[in-house]
């Protein structure tokens, strides 16, 4: 059988194969890529393709060669390319965000040609596969930015748990005690004034508390203020996360086990969380996702002041105060049958309502500030200075995610801006570029016949003005106090009669 006849234009050799191939790899990179260039061994740029040069301006070049011919790493901020052409490694997929934005990039390093592929590296190549990976991979996108959170928060916690040990001169076995105060709460609107003030009269009981309010409103921080300011300040304080931690380990978390309680168990027995409080405060944090199968052992628990570890037959008493918390709607969860009465009154002895950030949107600007500088403190940066129209801002976005969103989003303007001074401008296109689905612009900042509108909204009777801003006050103060009046009459500065009157007559 003879051979199929070789085709004359194709190179016959085996090199001259691999090069061919090399070269339309390398077109073809250039080409479905958003952009590429081109560093060699000393790290600095010598190439970049027609698609990369549309990043520049974002970038803060106007022309190619404030770009071409610097080190990689003046001109293209968090850039890794120094990593490959170190390591030799290539990174195949990676996120990187800067100033310019978010982008899913490649980094292959180049190496001097030898049989066998490892000759010396002599440059690397750099591939943007993808820019604005908020819409084209979202959910990648937005599971990184979740387990990011987490890690930042976890860092957080481990750094104020080491600066802790060492002012206490302990290295290991740290003490559970409370890691923030009443001054850790910022906030001096009168919404943040209230809830410090039913606070403190709560660290002065000893019933069980309720802490209420959306996520990221700070109640975990209340309720270590709150034990911090008790009379067990002293003892433990230990909390719970109750939505994570499985249904089947609750029961022996909550109230540990007796040797070989269950298969796989520690031989010696544990005791549980109930135990490890005693003298101090339990924090109970997302009580509204406790199984309902465990709801009467809790409820006996607190009534008797006693436990039975999984597999004892023993009752053991214990001495701890309980704070609890959660984000849902407990009288909600009763009316379905998925929260029993009971329990719910067992633990709703002293409610607190935590506002969310858009009921104290006065509290803004210290928050940007002491964020801005814990951010600061964390990154090696220099705190952002936000400009009155870009604070402004802040204050009219609807903060789904309250205090922990506004964290975030303060890290963004850090690691997404070159500038220290950031206006309204700069800052809604960090939000946009950071995800920030819905951006709400005051009215304060909207174009100038929107300006002349609101002029004109000002040449009207007083009293109907007057009265106009008094009802959105309540209806504000009504909000954040989730209806409860006397709070709100308190939070207005006027009697009970008074809000009753004025709520009647609109
Ligand atoms: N008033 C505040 N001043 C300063 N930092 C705050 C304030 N409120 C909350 N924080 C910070 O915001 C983050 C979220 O707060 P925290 O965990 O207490 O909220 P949470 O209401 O318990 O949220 P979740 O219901 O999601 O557990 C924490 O890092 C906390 O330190």
């Amino acid at each position: 059988m003879s051979a199929a006849p070789t085709d004359p234009t194709l190179p016959q050799d085996a090199q001259g194969i691999l090069a061919l191939a090399a070269r339309s790899m390398f077109q073809l990179f250039s080409s479905i890529s958003q952009g590429m260039f081109l560093i060699d061994r000393s790290g600095r740029i010598v190439w970049v393709n027609e698609g990369y040069r549309r990043f520049l301006p974002a970038l803060g070049f106007d022309g190619v060669d404030q770009f071409v011919g610097h080190m990689v790493e003046e001109v293209i901020p968090n850039t890794q390319m120094r990593r490959v052409l170190e390591t030799g490694e290539p990174v195949l997929v990676d996120l990187l965000t800067n100033k310019a934005g978010t982008f899913v990039v490649s980094r292959l390093p180049l190496r001097e040609e030898h049989d066998d592929g490892t000759g010396p590296v002599i440059g690397a190549i750099g591939i943007v596969l993808f820019d604005h990976p908020q819409t084209t991979l979202q959910p990648l996108v937005a599971k990184f930015a979740l387990l990011q959170r987490d890690l930042d928060e976890a860092r957080r916690e481990l750094a104020s748990q080491a600066s802790r040990a060492a002012r206490n001169g302990l290295e290991g076995g740290l003490p559970r005690q409370a890691k923030y105060s009443f001054a850790s709460f910022i906030g001096s609107s009168p919404a943040a004034v209230e809830v410090k003030r039913h606070a403190r009269r709560a660290a002065q009981s000893t019933s069980p508390v309720l802490l209420l309010g959306e996520t990221g409103t700070g109640k975990e921080l209340l309720a270590h203020a709150i034990h911090g300011a008790s009379a067990r300040a002293a003892g433990p304080f230990v909390s719970v996360n109750i939505a994570a931690v499985p249904d089947t380990l609750l029961e022996a978390e909550f109230f540990g086990f007796a040797p070989g309680a269950f298969t796989g168990a520690d031989r010696r027995g544990r005791e549980g969380k109930f135990k490890f409080a005693d003298g101090g405060t339990l924090f109970l944090d997302e009580i509204g996702d406790m199984p309902l199968s465990l709801q009467a052992k809790l409820l006996r628990a607190l009534q008797e002041g006693e436990i039975e570890p999984l597999g004892s037959n023993k009752l053991v008493a214990f001495d701890a105060r309980v704070i609890a918390a959660t984000s849902r709607d407990l009288p909600a969860l009763v009316a379905q049958g998925r929260f029993r009465e009971d329990l719910y009154y067992r633990l709703n002895v002293l409610p607190i309502r935590v506002p969310p950030l858009r009921a104290r949107r006065g509290d803004i600007p210290a928050l940007v500030e002491a964020l801005g500088d814990e951010v600061a403190q964390r990154t090696g940066d220099a705190p952002p200075e936000l400009l009155p129209d870009a604070l402004a801002l802040l204050a009219g976005q609807h903060w789904r995610g309250n205090i922990r969103e506004l964290r975030n989003v303060l890290e963004q303007v850090t690691m997404r801006s070159d500038s220290q001074r950031i206006d309204a401008m700069q800052l809604e296109r960090i939000l946009r570029e950071a995800g920030l689905d819905q951006i709400e612009r005051p009215a304060t900042l909207q174009p100038s016949h929107d300006a002349d509108a609101q002029a004109a909204l000002l040449l009207r009777p007083l009293s109907q003005q007057v009265a106009e801003l008094e009802r959105k006050a309540i209806a504000a103060a009504l909000a954040s106090t989730g209806g409860n009046k006397l709070a709100t009459a308190r939070l207005l500065g006027i009697s009970r009669a008074t809000l009753y009157e004025r709520m009647g007559n609109p």
